[in-house]
Formats: C-alpha cells, sequence, structure tokens
C-alpha cells in the first residue's frame, strides 16, 4: 500500500464541547507526521478522527485509498484491524489479562493464530523481557506504555498513530521507542503519526531524521472557528 494521509475542510464538534476545525493537510508517502500543540488544541481529536475511533462533522480523513468514517462499523473495524495500530493517551491494557495474552488479542480478535516470537521480540526491542507473564496492575507506567506500543505494532499495521507515546519514559526508553517505532516504520512501510509534547522526540525529529517527517503545529483552540 501506499501510505499516505490525507484530510480536508476537516471538522469536529463536540456535543457538550468546542468545535475543532482542521488545515488541510496532504501527507506524501514516506513522510511521517508529528502533531504539536499546546494542551487541548485538538491533537488528541485528531488522531480519534484518523483512527476512525471519531468521524468527522464535515469534510474527509483518507488513510491510504480508505475513507474510514464513510465504511460499515464492521467494515471499519476488519480495516483498522489490518492497517492501523493506535495507541491512546489512556492505554487500554486489558486488566485480567497477561501481557503476552494482551499482545495475543489483536490477532484473536481478528480469528488470526498469535505470534508469540513476534510478541517477545518486541518485548526484548522494548526492554521489556521477562514481563510477558505479568499482570498489567504489575507493571510501572512506563512499561505498560510500551506493552500498548507493542500491541500496536503486533501485525505490522501500515498506520501507526500514538498520543503521546514517550510522555511516562526516561530518556534511554524514549530513546528505545522512538527507535524502535521508526525501525518498524522502515521495515513495513509504515506511516507514523505521533501526538506530542515531548521535546526529545521534536528535537530527535528536526534533527538526524528532519527530511522523513512533517511536523504540524495545532493552533491554540480560540483560533479555529466556532462551529455551525
Ligand atoms: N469528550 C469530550 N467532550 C467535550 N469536549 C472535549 C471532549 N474531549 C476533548 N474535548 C475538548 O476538545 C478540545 C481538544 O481536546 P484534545 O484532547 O483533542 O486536545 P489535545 O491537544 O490532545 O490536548 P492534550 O495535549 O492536553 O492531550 C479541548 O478543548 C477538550 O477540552
Amino acid at each position: 500500500m501506499n501510505s499516505v494521509i490525507e484530510w480536508s475542510g476537516l471538522r469536529y464538534g463536540y456535543a457538550q464541547g468546542p468545535q475543532l476545525r482542521f488545515e488541510d493537510l496532504v501527507l506524501p508517502a514516506g513522510q511521517h507526521l508529528l502533531l504539536r500543540g499546546g494542551s487541548g488544541s485538538g491533537k488528541s481529536t485528531l488522531l480519534a478522527l484518523a483512527a476512525g475511533l471519531l468521524s468527522p462533522s464535515a469534510g474527509e480523513m483518507v488513510l491510504g485509498a480508505t475513507a474510514l468514517h464513510t465504511l460499515a462499523p464492521r467494515q471499519r473495524d476488519a480495516w483498522r484491524a489490518a492497517n492501523l495500530g493506535f495507541v491512546p493517551q489512556r492505554l487500554h491494557l486489558s486488566a485480567a489479562l497477561s501481557v503476552n495474552e494482551n499482545l495475543a488479542l489483536p490477532y484473536i480478535s481478528a480469528g488470526l493464530r498469535p505470534e508469540p516470537a513476534r510478541a517477545a521480540e518486541l518485548l526484548a526491542c522494548l526492554g521489556l523481557r521477562g514481563l510477558g507473564e505479568r499482570l498489567p496492575h504489575r507493571l510501572s507506567v512506563g512499561q505498560a506504555q510500551r506493552v500498548a506500543l507493542a500491541r500496536a505494532l503486533m501485525r505490522r499495521p501500515q498506520f501507526l498513530l500514538a498520543d503521546e507515546p514517550t510522555a511516562n519514559l526516561d530518556d534511554d526508553s524514549a530513546a528505545q521507542v522512538l527507535e524502535l517505532l521508526q525501525r518498524a516504520a522502515a521495515e513495513q512501510s509504515a506511516t507514523l503519526v505521533l501526538a506530542t509534547h515531548d521535546r526529545r522526540i521534536a528535537e530527535r525529529v528536526r534533527g538526524v531524521d528532519g527530511r522523513d517527517w512533517r511536523e504540524l503545529v495545532l493552533p491554540k483552540l480560540d483560533q479555529s472557528e466556532p462551529g455551525p
């Protein structure tokens, strides 16, 4: 798939909240997107629109050749499971399942055979070797964050969307996570979309890897137009 993300005329209005408007964007194949902007500027909303978890109030969001909001819910779920990894800000690890069982879920829910070797490989890359049998409540916040990332990467998605993926990590772990994301993206020809306040990511992305990244800074909410 020729990974590319494009949105135009995109708006989202919360029923009990603000009306957000997003400037048009075309991300060509081969580029990743760094989403920045102050708290409340709409980064998480934009990621949720890209992941098809929210449907636009107006306009279009297209990943590859697919406008997720135009698909029926079942098709949308199937497309998402096959093509998209999403690490939300509030992690949704299943509390009753071990780390390994959490990592098997993306396969089981799609009726596929789990890949324990892939799980072990990702856990090792993320400095989590030996934690496969742990339940999420026995992980540190940073460890849980890396397990959520591993889960998002399990099925080698074409699109990897992550909301503050390094927020709770020390410098070494943050560097490890960014490296893994970039390596996974290169191996899978995948597109990364990272929303972050983390200066360490912004600096790294602007420096060594500048050509591969587009940086989009969302304006403060009061600059967005009021809704219809
Ligand atoms: N469920 C909701 N209902 C009403 N308003 C909401 C809801 N979720 C978010 N908002 C509002 O929408 C705006 C954008 O929120 P969003 O979470 O997308 O911003 P953000 O840039 O990701 O913020 P942060 O960096 O703090 O995570 C904020 O003003 C927020 O208060």
